[in-house]
């Protein structure tokens, strides 16, 4: 017995970039595991999104589906693509299930520097960039994506054609989210701001929700010295993009808003490409078992599948994540992201300065992984 810890880690490569990313990341994750005296990791792929559609028929397989039900964590790339288009049968459905069915209701997606050198490449100006520091914090199993539907049927003559999706939350629903938000918050000193998102001029499900957290952090976190506001999701998609210091802190919002701000605040470091993201189903705590899925917040990008230029970077952050927050190898995490800063940074700050097409270089997704790779050696 060699007296080491050892961890399942199902990955999921998925569909255009998502095998390019995910090849760096686990290479990453391997050297990890190979170095290290008190873990090692058991990785092993299955079919997901659309490769499953293509051999199996469905976009979450029974294998996968088990697999990922017994593993310490999951890894993933991305799912979908114009082959599988809209029809009856999504790639994205199978990444709505497994979320569903592992109840990962706290998708966690921080939006902040990885390096300062990457501030020339925000399109922001650097006076407006400079310092932001966000994680968005989005409810993942309710609202909008999992409500009753109904399709439009425009095919029949005479047919009103209507389609509805419905929004449902319930007070539980909102109470777990804004504990998890309220850790987070917690973990900093001093604690970071909670600001809430919603749509309470319009919508009942809004008016629950900022009740809900209002209720939660005062009886819950009164005296923790815990900073919450609330503002309106329009509003604040503006001041992401203006002034975007003033969400420093936690994000906290429901799953469709979640979606779309998250999306928008990548644009504030340079590149889709670079955002990490965490869904679990319970507090990082070290306490309770936290069966997570981790993931880079982009998709597919069909646009750029094939050419190997894709930014491994996300995906790369997200393997740290998972070793943090999911298998509690928390010195693991650091080095990692110290070998993604260090080949980010320029020459001036010791770094290489080495970049994919989207931060305005001109490395592959191999090469910046084998730079990580390299870095990362030299600190295990
Ligand atoms: N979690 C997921 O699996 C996930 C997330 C988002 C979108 N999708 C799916 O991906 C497909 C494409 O969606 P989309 O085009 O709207 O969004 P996308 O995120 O795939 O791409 C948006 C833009 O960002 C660029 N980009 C994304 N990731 C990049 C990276 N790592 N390096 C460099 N550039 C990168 C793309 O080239 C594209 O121009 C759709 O089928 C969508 O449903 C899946
Ligand atoms: C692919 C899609 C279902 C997914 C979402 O909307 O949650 C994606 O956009 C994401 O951000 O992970
Ligand atoms: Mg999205």
């Amino acid at each position: 017995m060699s007296g080491k810890k050892s961890y399942n880690v199902v990955v999921l490569p998925g569909d255009g970039i998502g095998p390019e990313v995910v090849e760096q990341a686990v290479r990453v994750l391997e050297l990890v595991s190979s170095k290290s005296k008190d873990f090692e990791l058991n990785l092993k792929s299955y079919n997901f999104g659309g490769v499953a559609i293509d051999a199996a028929g469905k976009p979450l397989p029974d294998d996968t589906r088990n697999a990922c039900k017994a593993a310490d964590a999951i890894l993933l790339g991305a799912v979908g693509g114009p082959k599988w288009g809209v029809g009856k049968v999504r790639p994205e459905q199978g990444l709505l299930d497994i979320r569903k069915e592992l109840d990962l209701y706290a998708n966690i997606r921080p939006a902040s520097f990885p390096s300062e050198s990457l501030l020339a490449y925000s399109p922001l100006k650097e006076s407006i960039a400079k310092g932001t520091d966000i994680i968005v914090v989005r409810e993942l199993v309710k609202g909008l994506y999992y409500g009753d539907r109904k399709e439009a049927d425009l095919d029949t003559p005479g047919g009103d054609g209507e389609a509805t999706d419905m929004m449902v939350y319930n007070r539980a629903d909102v109470q777990r989210i804004t504990r998890l938000a309220a850790y987070l918050a917690l973990q900093q000193s001093p604690p970071a701001k909670l600001h809430s998102v919603d749509k309470a001029n319009v919508l009942a499900t809004s008016r629950l929700w900022r009740r809900v957290v209002t209720e939660t952090v005062q009886h819950e976190f009164g005296d923790k010295g815990l900073e919450l506001d609330h503002s309106l999701v329009d509003s604040t998609a503006m001041l992401m993009v203006s002034n975007p210091r003033k969400l420093n802190g936690i994000l906290l919002t429901e799953n469709m808003f979640g979606d779309i701000l998250s999306d928008e605040s990548s644009v504030i470091p340079g590149s889709l490409g670079l955002l990490p993201s965490a869904s679990l189903s319970g507090l990082p705590d070290g306490k309770s078992r936290c069966n997570g899925l981790y993931e880079p917040i982009h998709g597919s990008a069909p646009d750029i599948a094939g050419q190997g230029i894709a930014n491994p970077i996300g995906t790369i952050l997200s393997a740290a994540l998972l070793l943090r927050w999911s298998l509690g190898q928390k010195e693991a995490a650091e080095n990692i992201e110290s070998a993604v800063r260090k080949v980010l940074d320029t020459e001036q700050m010791g770094g290489l300065g080495l970049r994919t097409k989207d931060l305005g270089g001109e490395a592959s997704t191999k090469e910046v992984g084998d730079k990580v790779c390299a870095e990362l050696e030299k600190l295990l």
